[in-house]
Parts: structure tokens; C-alpha cells; sequence
């Protein structure tokens, strides 16, 4: 019997999960789906490793109102097909692993109930984070489950980013700007690393570009600071966050305005970002194909606020050799990178806009300027090589 090791990357609307066949210290995907539209329309679908589909179910709002629904639908599809293989563990992706956590941990229950802690940090995230590994606890107590954390690589910031201009005791208390995709910069700053050791070495900026969207500075691999705060609504413009926001419209939305804390914290995580600018949709291909004037001006505020951020990464990192579009957004959309691009002129950038229109990876014109390249991201293949670091370690 070969080694297998599951893969769940829990999130708000939907779960992803992969099946690995373990060899050695590698990993390879046999199985590969997402149950989404929870509570809305939820379809469990998933390939094999040649890409046919092995199942495409829908279930009633009803059926799968909640993750730990969703867990359990996925769990009784992928049973069956351990029959032929030796299960050894599951790994997680795990948004907020507060201060502390600069690496995987193996779960347990002082860990969970740590974890548990830092569910208000990160409403949309953690607590759908969490639910699989208690589903999957309940299920197979005796499986390893290792929780791999968004935030973990970028624990070793230099003091002058990790800090907000606060007074000294509430940093001490936790409340840091802790970065988030870790995972996501993780894989790709190794992909690049792979493909052109000397860039990778150098002063890099990442852009995860996705529902949820942030940038990385990074110098020799290591990240130096990034665009998301203390929870994952700071920075960039996101799908429906708002990014960066002056805390003065908070004070004034609770003071002025009357709302409650939960009522502001619903409209800054659901209907702020694109979805808020736009009035429209917080879908960035919708926007892109709209003639109306709000959804060019949607995406235009995106685009700014991508190029900002790069410009502001470059001068953390004093200087720019690579710069890297990655998720969604980044991955697939020319117009976007073309757009943000355009504005990054005084940093030497310059597209090759052929190579760009065909998603090519390397996407800059020749030239002295910083290399310009598109590498899908891949954050399941990061927890899955993780997992079984973590896991061979403590065998
Ligand atoms: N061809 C495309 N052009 C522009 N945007 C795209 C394209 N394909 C996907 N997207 C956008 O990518 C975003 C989702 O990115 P993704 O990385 O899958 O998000 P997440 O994993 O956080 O759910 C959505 O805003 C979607 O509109
Ligand atoms: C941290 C975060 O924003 O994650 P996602 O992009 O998956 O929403
Ligand atoms: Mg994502």
C-alpha cells in the first residue's frame, strides 16, 4: 500500500481539497476538487491526475449549509479511495497562526483551542479553517493533522514593519502587522528560485492577486514586509474588503453614523473592495467586462492601488529586480497586469505586451529593468510538503 496525504484549503464559500500519493519526501496529486457555493448552491466536483472527472454532485443549501457540512460530503467521497493506500496525515491551511506560530504545527487540542483565539482576528477565514480539522478529528481521532499558517512567513519582518504606529504595549499584546498568503509566497518564490536562482536571490515583489489580494517584498527568499496588517482586510482593494482604510471613517461610521462594530466589520469584509466601488460585482472579469463607468473606475482603483503597493515594497527592499503576478486575478488577467504595470514606469518596468496578452511567464520587454514574470501559484502543493516534513520529523 502507498503512503497518501489529504490536503484541505478551507475557505469562507468553499473548500478545496487534494488527495497526494506520497513518495519518499515528494508528493504527487491523485485527486483534485472544491465543494463551493456553500449555503448557496453547493456542487462537490473533482478530477484524477489525468484530469477526468470523477465526481460532480450538487446538494441542497440545506445539505451543506455550514464547512463542517461541506467536510463531511468531502469526507465520504474520499474514504472510499484510501481503500488502496495508507493515509498518514492531513494538512491544513490555517489563515492566522498569531505571533507565535512561524511554522507548521502539529494539532492538538491546546493548539486548536490557541487557534480558536484567533478566530475575531480573522472572521472570514478561521474559523472555516478550523471546522475540517474538527470534523476530521471527530472522524479518525487517531490521524495526524498539521495546521500550516498564512501568516508564519512572515514572522521574521524587521521590527520597523511588523509594527503599527501605536503605543509600545499594544504590539506586545499582539496587535502586529502579520502578513497573509505566506503559503502563496512561499511556493512562489521557490518556483522562482527554480527558474532563475539569481532573481530569487534578489529583491523580489509578489503580488497575490485573487479574492482576496496582497503583496510581498522579499530579499533572498525571505519576506521583508507586506501589504496585509493585523487581520486580512488591510492593504490592497480586495474582492469585497476595502484595504487600507483610514481608521477615522471607522470612528466615524460608530460615532456619526450609529452602526454597530458588527454592522462596520460586515460592510468593510463583504461589501467594501470591488464589489463597494463598483455597486456591481466583486468579481474582477465582470468588471473588466463592463461598459459601466463604476466598473472602470472599480478596476481602476485596483490597478493604482497594486502599483502603489509595489512602488512602496521597492523602497522596504531598496531596490527592485523581479516583480512576480500570481492567484486569480494575477495568473489570468493581462488587462490588470498591463494596467498596473503602465503606472510602474519609474521603476524601470516595462512589458513585452505579446508575452503579456499570451500569459507567458516571463512578461517584461527587453531592457535594463526589473524582470517582470507570471507564476501560478500553487498553496496545497506548500501544505502538502510541509505536512510531511513535519510529519517524518516526528515519526
Ligand atoms: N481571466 C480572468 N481575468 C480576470 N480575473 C480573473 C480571471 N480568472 C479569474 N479571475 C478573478 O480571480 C479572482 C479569484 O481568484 P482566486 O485566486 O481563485 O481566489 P481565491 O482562491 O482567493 O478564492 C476573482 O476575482 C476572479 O474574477
Ligand atoms: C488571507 C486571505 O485573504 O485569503 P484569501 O485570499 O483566500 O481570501
Ligand atoms: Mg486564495
Amino acid at each position: 500500500m502507498s503512503e497518501a496525504l489529504f490536503v484541505v484549503n478551507a475557505g469562507s464559500s468553499s473548500i478545496k481539497f487534494k488527495l497526494y500519493r506520497v513518495a519518499g519526501t515528494d508528493a504527487a496529486p491523485m485527486v483534485s476538487g472544491a465543494l463551493d457555493g456553500i449555503g448557496t448552491r453547493p456542487r462537490l466536483q473533482a478530477k484524477d491526475e489525468t484530469g477526468a472527472v470523477v465526481i460532480d454532485r450538487s446538494f441542497t443549501a440545506e445539505e451543506i449549509a455550514k464547512p463542517a457540512d461541506a467536510q463531511h460530503a468531502i469526507s465520504d467521497f474520499v474514504a472510499p479511495l484510501l481503500t488502496e493506500h495508507d493515509l498518514i496525515g492531513v494538512g491544513h491551511r490555517v489563515v492566522h497562526g498569531g505571533p507565535h506560530y512561524d511554522h507548521p504545527v502539529l494539532v492538538d487540542d491546546e493548539v486548536l483551542k490557541t487557534l480558536e483565539g484567533f478566530i475575531p482576528l480573522a472572521p472570514l477565514h478561521q474559523l472555516t479553517n478550523l471546522d475540517p480539522i474538527r470534523v476530521i478529528r471527530e472522524r479518525r481521532p487517531d490521524l495526524p493533522q498539521v495546521a500550516c499558517f498564512d501568516t508564519a512567513f512572515h514572522r521574521g519582518h524587521p521590527e520597523v514593519c511588523d509594527r503599527f504606529a501605536l503605543p509600545r504595549e499594544l504590539y506586545d499584546d499582539g496587535v502586529r502587522r502579520y502578513g497573509f498568503h505566506g503559503l502563496s509566497y512561499e511556493y512562489v518564490s521557490g518556483a522562482l528560485r527554480e527558474l532563475a536562482p539569481e532573481l530569487a536571490h534578489g529583491r523580489l515583489v509578489i503580488c497575490h492577486l485573487g479574492s482576496g489580494a496582497s503583496a510581498c517584498g522579499l530579499i533572498d527568499g525571505r519576506s521583508q514586509d507586506a501589504t496585509m496588517g493585523f487581520t486580512a482586510l488591510d492593504g490592497l482593494p480586495m474582492g469585497t474588503r476595502c484595504g487600507a482604510l483610514d481608521p477615522g471613517v471607522v470612528l466615524h461610521l460608530i460615532e456619526q453614523k450609529g452602526m454597530s462594530a458588527a454592522e462596520v466589520g460586515h460592510m468593510l469584509y463583504h461589501d467594501s473592495g470591488l464589489r463597494g466601488l463598483s455597486g456591481l460585482s466583486n468579481d474582477m472579469r465582470e468588471l473588466l467586462a463592463s461598459d459601466d463607468p463604476a466598473a472602470a473606475m472599480a478596476v481602476d482603483y485596483f490597478c493604482l492601488h497594486v502599483a502603489q503597493a509595489v512602488a512602496r515594497l521597492a523602497v522596504t527592499l531598496g531596490g527592485l529586480d523581479a516583480l512576480v503576478f500570481t492567484a486569480g486575478i494575477g495568473e489570468r488577467s493581462p488587462e490588470v497586469r498591463a494596467r498596473v504595470c503602465a503606472r510602474l514606469g519609474l521603476l524601470g518596468i516595462s512589458l513585452d505586451e505579446v508575452a503579456n496578452a499570451a500569459n507567458e511567464t516571463w512578461i517584461d520587454a527587453d531592457g535594463p529593468g526589473p524582470s517582470v514574470l507570471v507564476i501560478p501559484t500553487d498553496e496545497e502543493r506548500m501544505i502538502a510538503l510541509a505536512t510531511l516534513r513535519l510529519l517524518r520529523a516526528t515519526a
